[in-house]
């Protein structure tokens, strides 16, 4: 059966029990919690993707299994964090060997790529229930090490708003695979989908200067809103300053908007930084380019006292009437 609830408010209702533990940490609703044991201090952070909700059932188990990390290391990214380690859990409703071979090989490589050891998990055998299959999913936790750790709280007045990244394109392939948008999934668009880069060393380059980070899964929107309310401040953003790819670029304005502001599934990140930083932000765009790594650092907005403005290049203002992405967003009662 079906519930009214949100994400967000499901877990705050169900799951948010502020017990008080041995280990100082700052709870629920940051991309990690920043965990302190004795001197050093941890993010740990776990995600959970499934067949059907995360990647269509026919994807390369390759990318599948690069994915699965990945989102888990740009929550690490989001935090500034180090990655250090991280466990497994399948739940499998078959061994298909040649499915798991491709499957631990995209893991792995991505694994060495960000040196993060595999050092458990757990394996089980999904059910079938009046002869349904149910889905298979992987959850993975992701520990890693941080020296203060970002938040999506800490947001000033003043502050810019900064992007990385060309958002929009993992939903641009979504809706090009699924029939729902018209036209052909080229192979950038696909591997923006398929294999999101975490935002590991920028990330770790913000914890020097970011007042608040979140990384976005969820839709540009919906994360930036995340750091508003837990900063408790507003923000005015131009949506035409997010960078856009090519492929974006030539869709309808409509299309181009609900996928840069809402679509999600992108991985970059979304901070806020004094306009002080700005000349460290584009040093290290500067620095990442002539390494060969094409970074864009989109300045898109700024901190004010509350609410939410959009304005597109022209000033004139933009109705906000994106969602962002909600597991439960289409369940009625
Ligand atoms: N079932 C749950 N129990 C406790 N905390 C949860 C649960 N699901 C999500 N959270 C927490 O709620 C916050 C928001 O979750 P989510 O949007 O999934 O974050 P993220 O996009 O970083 O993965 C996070 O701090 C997460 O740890
Ligand atoms: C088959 C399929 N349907 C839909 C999507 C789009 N999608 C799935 S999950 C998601 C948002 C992120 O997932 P979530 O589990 O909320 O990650 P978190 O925010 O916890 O990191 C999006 C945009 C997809 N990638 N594949
Ligand atoms: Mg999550």
């Amino acid at each position: 059966m079906g519930s009214c609830l949100s994400e967000t408010e499901l877990i705050s209702r169900f799951f948010d029990f502020q017990i008080p533990g041995h280990w100082s940490t700052q709870g629920i609703g940051d991309d990690c919690a920043i965990v302190e044991v004795g001197q050093t201090r941890l993010a740990i952070t776990t995600d959970t993707v499934a067949s059907g909700t995360h990647f269509l059932p026919d994807a390369d188990p390759f990318t599948v299994g690069k994915k699965s990390l990945a989102v888990n290391l740009s929550d690490l990214a989001a935090a500034g964090a180090v990655p250090r380690c991280f466990f497994l859990s399948l739940s499998l409703p078959q061994t298909d060997l040649k499915w798991l071979e491709a499957f631990s090989r995209g893991l792995r490589e991505t694994a060495e790529e960000f040196s993060c050891p595999l050092i458990g998990g757990d394996t089980t055998k999904t059910a079938k229930i009046e002869d349904k299959q149910a889905p298979f999913s992987i959850t993975i936790t992701a520990i890693g090490e941080v020296q203060k750790g970002l938040t999506r709280q800490g947001a000033q007045i003043g502050d810019d708003i900064w992007v990385s990244g060309r958002v929009g394109d993992a939903y641009l392939a979504l809706m090009l695979r699924t029939g729902q948008w018209k036209g052909l999934c080229t192979q950038d668009v696909a591997h923006a989908m398929d294999c999101p880069t975490p935002r590991i060393a920028l990330g770790q380059f913000l914890a020097h200067y970011a007042t608040a980070c979140a990384d976005i899964s969820d839709g540009f929107l919906k994360d930036l809103g995340n750091i508003l309310t837990r900063s408790s401040v507003g923000a005015r953003v131009n949506i035409d300053d997010l960078a856009v790819s090519e492929a974006l670029r030539a869709r309808s304005r409509d299309e181009r908007r609900q996928a840069q502001l809402a679509g999600g599934d992108d991985y970059e990140l979304v901070w806020t930084a004094s306009p002080q930083a700005r000349a460290a932000m584009r040093e290290f765009e500067k620095t990442a380019r002539m390494q060969g790594e094409p970074l864009v650092l989109s300045r898109v907005g700024t901190i004010i006292p509350d609410g939410l403005i959009l304005v597109d290049n022209s000033g004139c203002e933009v109705m906000n009437t994106f969602k962002g992405f909600d597991h439960f967003a289409n369940e009625n009662v």
